[in-house]
């Protein structure tokens, strides 16, 4: 008889199968222990322990690749989950990731043996993914409940592993904030280069923010912070908040206002189980209620049923309560179009322009691009096109450069008037 087939026949042995079953385990170890310490009693009395990990669970991808890792050597059912991975030259290249099959398996983990079960629902769907629902559900000898948190941590280690130095970006499913896309290698801030002094006063205020909790506890002042940049097209909004996430360690959960299906009660409901650790973030914020006007004249199915309402967004804004710092950043090209209400102190603590290019800015992307030592040519560079009076964005500047990324300095500080050429 093989360990699969005899911890199989075991557990579903009525006198030995009553094992443990955890429903709903979260990644905090602190919750778990509650949960195993809360059913100890039941498992004394028998010969397994089992521990069930849900797909809706934040361990359930963590403790399929764990398990991989860790054991996968001992079973040939696996299947593959292909994803992309960017190295440090910015090239994607494909990786194949084994997990273990639906169905049974078994692996050995500091001298237990432990039978895996991966089962899928063909009858259940999960509502907000849309995928058949699915679960783990590993079984071990004796009443070490202990193997089960040491196996948790293990995987959310390698799981932490894996993103080290990168930025996870979130996007909402349903009313849940999945990672989406590959994890971003961290951008430094220096490489947005902003007006002198924007891109210090803004990591110096999210900064303080983060570590002053105290001073809103003390004060019932709710934690979170507020922030608009606004200006036009191509000028580094997006591309700033996403090395800043880097920069604080935080992550990105993106939040489309236009999408359909989403209401106020599920905007309210991503906003207050925002993973920690993450900004918030609402881009083109004013396209959000512009184009519901537009899209009221095409009457759909929809209508009526799915958009958030101007009312419930500040309230939604109002509501995000949180003991971890939350941090929301929106951005716009047209502040002009933005209801006063939106924009008021305490919904947005701090605006901040974020234009064409300044001389500051044209001269540090020139030594950015060319070296540090290009400095009397980025000066020359910054003044031809300042004195042209013509405005230019620092996305215009960096297409420039790319395009003559094989040019001498000299070359493109003598055709830079070429830069609104295209
Ligand atoms: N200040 C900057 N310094 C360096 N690169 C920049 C800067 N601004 C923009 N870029 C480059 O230009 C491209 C577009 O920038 P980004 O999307 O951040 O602009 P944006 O202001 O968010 O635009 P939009 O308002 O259209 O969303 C990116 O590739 C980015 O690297």
């Amino acid at each position: 008889m093989t360990w699969t087939e005899l911890l199989s026949n075991l557990s579903t042995n009525p006198y030995f199968g009553a094992g443990f079953g955890l429903f709903g385990v979260g990644a905090s170890a602190a919750i778990l222990r509650k949960g195993l310490q809360g059913a100890s009693i039941l498992f004394r009395r028998h010969l397994m322990i089992t521990l069930e990990v849900p797909c809706r669970d934040k361990s359930y991808q963590w403790l399929l690749k764990w398990i991989t890792v860790k054991g996968a050597k001992k079973t040939q059912h696996l299947s593959v989950e292909t994803s992309f991975l960017q190295n440090d030259n910015g090239q994607v290249k494909t990786s194949y990731h084994f997990i273990p099959s639906i169905g049974k398996h078994v692996f050995r983990y500091k001298n237990n043996w432990i039978q895996v079960e991966r089962t899928r629902e063909q009858q259940t769907l999960d509502i907000q993914m849309g995928v058949p629902w699915e679960s783990v559900t590993l079984t071990a000898f004796g009443n070490n409940k202990q193997i089960y948190f040491d196996i948790l941590e293990e995987a959310r280690q390698l799981a932490l592993e894996a993103t080290e130095g990168k930025t996870l970006m979130y996007t909402a499913m349903g009313s849940e904030w999945r990672p989406f896309g590959h994890p971003r290698r961290r951008r430094p801030t220096t490489s947005v280069v902003l007006d002198l002094g924007i891109s210090e006063k803004i990591i110096a205020d999210c900064n303080d923010f983060i570590s002053n909790s105290l001073w809103y506890t003390n004060r019932g002042i709710p934690y979170r912070r507020g922030y608009l940049l606004y200006g036009p097209p191509g000028c580094g909004k997006s591309s700033f908040i996403t090395a800043l996430a880097g920069e604080l360690e935080y992550g990105i959960c993106l939040l489309n206002l236009s999408e359909r299906g989403l209401t106020d009660d599920r905007l309210n409901h991503l906003l207050n189980v925002a993973p920690e650790q993450t900004i918030i973030l609402l881009e083109d914020i004013d396209a959000a209620f512009v184009s519901r006007e537009s899209t009221l004249q095409q009457k759909s199915a929809y209508d009526g049923l799915n958009r958030i309402t101007f009312s419930g967004l500040l309230n939604c804004l109002d509501g995000v309560a949180s003991t971890e710092a939350r941090i929301v950043f929106m951005t716009t090209n047209y502040i002009d179009r933005l209801d006063p209400a939106l924009i008021r102190p305490g919904r947005i603590d701090l605006k901040e322009y974020i234009g064409y290019c300044s001389q500051y800015q044209l001269e540090e992307m020139f030594k950015n691009f060319f070296g540090e030592n290009e400095t009397l040519k980025s000066v020359e560079f910054a003044q031809k096109l300042i004195a042209s009076s013509r405005a230019v964005s620092p996305a215009q500047v960096q297409g420039f450069f790319m395009k003559h990324k094989s040019s001498s300095p000299q070359h493109v500080v003598n055709c830079c008037q070429s830069i609104w050429e295209n």
